[in-house]
């Protein structure tokens, strides 16, 4: 389980971004954390991955945990492959990349395995770096932003790889502004202002409607959005 306790962070020129942030990510949920640019996502995702200090408050963080930051945290001389190779070797895993059924595989990028990483797509670059992440078995993923960049059918990619993740009792905390992606992945919701953390606000449908209207209204604060009706049903 990763828990922050009363975390504060300031920084010289921007002030004071976290303000006694708590929160708690069980195993088995995939917790949203939300908020508008620059109120301070990245900062608490890293504090949580131990890659920054906070001023004050504790972080309590299994040692199995694994960040996909925002930029792609790739090699880019390197192949697919051999980047891959590294995260397996480091996370002390005997298994070659693109073996069947591996992250890498499931994510679509066998056809690029033997591609310059920096020649990849922004997109690849993305599923690339998550891979690079599940390929250590972390029992705590964080990600920054893991949607931004990806079409349709890589965002369908990350969703199945992130849910059979948590469906295996893995805990996930992800930052994005994309309603669709939130509605369908996160179980609970929190959002940052103004340095504070509100919610969790846990996401529930009545029968037939769409989560995404909630999501929605959580993110505009505008409650008349709250649910959307189903899918009209296409002939
Ligand atoms: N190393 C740093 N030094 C000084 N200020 C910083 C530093 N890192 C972040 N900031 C400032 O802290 C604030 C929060 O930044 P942060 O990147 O955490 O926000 P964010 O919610 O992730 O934003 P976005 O959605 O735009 O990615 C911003 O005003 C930013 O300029």
């Amino acid at each position: 389980m990763l828990e922050l306790r009363s975390v504060s962070k300031s920084y010289p020129g921007a002030g004071q971004v976290l303000r006694e942030v708590s929160l708690r990510v069980e195993p088995g949920q995939a917790l949203c954390l939300a908020g508008g640019n620059a109120e301070g996502k990245t900062t608490l995702l890293e504090i949580a991955a131990g890659l920054r200090r906070p001023d004050s408050g504790e972080v309590l963080r299994p040692t199995e945990t694994a960040l996909v930051p925002q930029r792609p945290a790739i090699l880019g001389e390197l192949t697919a492959a051999d980047n891959l190779a590294l995260w397996y070797a480091a996370a002390g895993r005997r298994e070659r990349p693109f073996s069947p059924g591996s992250p890498e595989e499931k994510l679509g990028l066998s056809p690029f395995a033997r591609r310059r990483a920096g020649r990849l797509s922004g997109g690849m670059q993305r599923r690339l770096s998550i891979a690079a992440a599940l390929c250590s078995r972390p029992g705590t993923l964080l990600l920054d932003e893991p949607f931004a960049a990806l079409d349709a059918g890589g965002c369908a990619l990350v969703h199945a790889a992130l849910a059979d993740f948590v469906q295996a009792g893995g805990a996930v905390l992800f930052s994005s502004h994309e309603p669709q992606q939130i509605a369908a992945l996160a179980g609970a919701l929190v959002r940052l202002r103004g340095g504070t953390l509100e919610g969790p606000f846990p996401l529930t449908a009545p029968p037939g409607a769409k989560r995404t209207g909630q999501v929605l209204a959580l993110l505009l604060n505008d409650p008349s959005k709250a649910w959307e009706p189903p899918d009209e049903p296409s002939i």
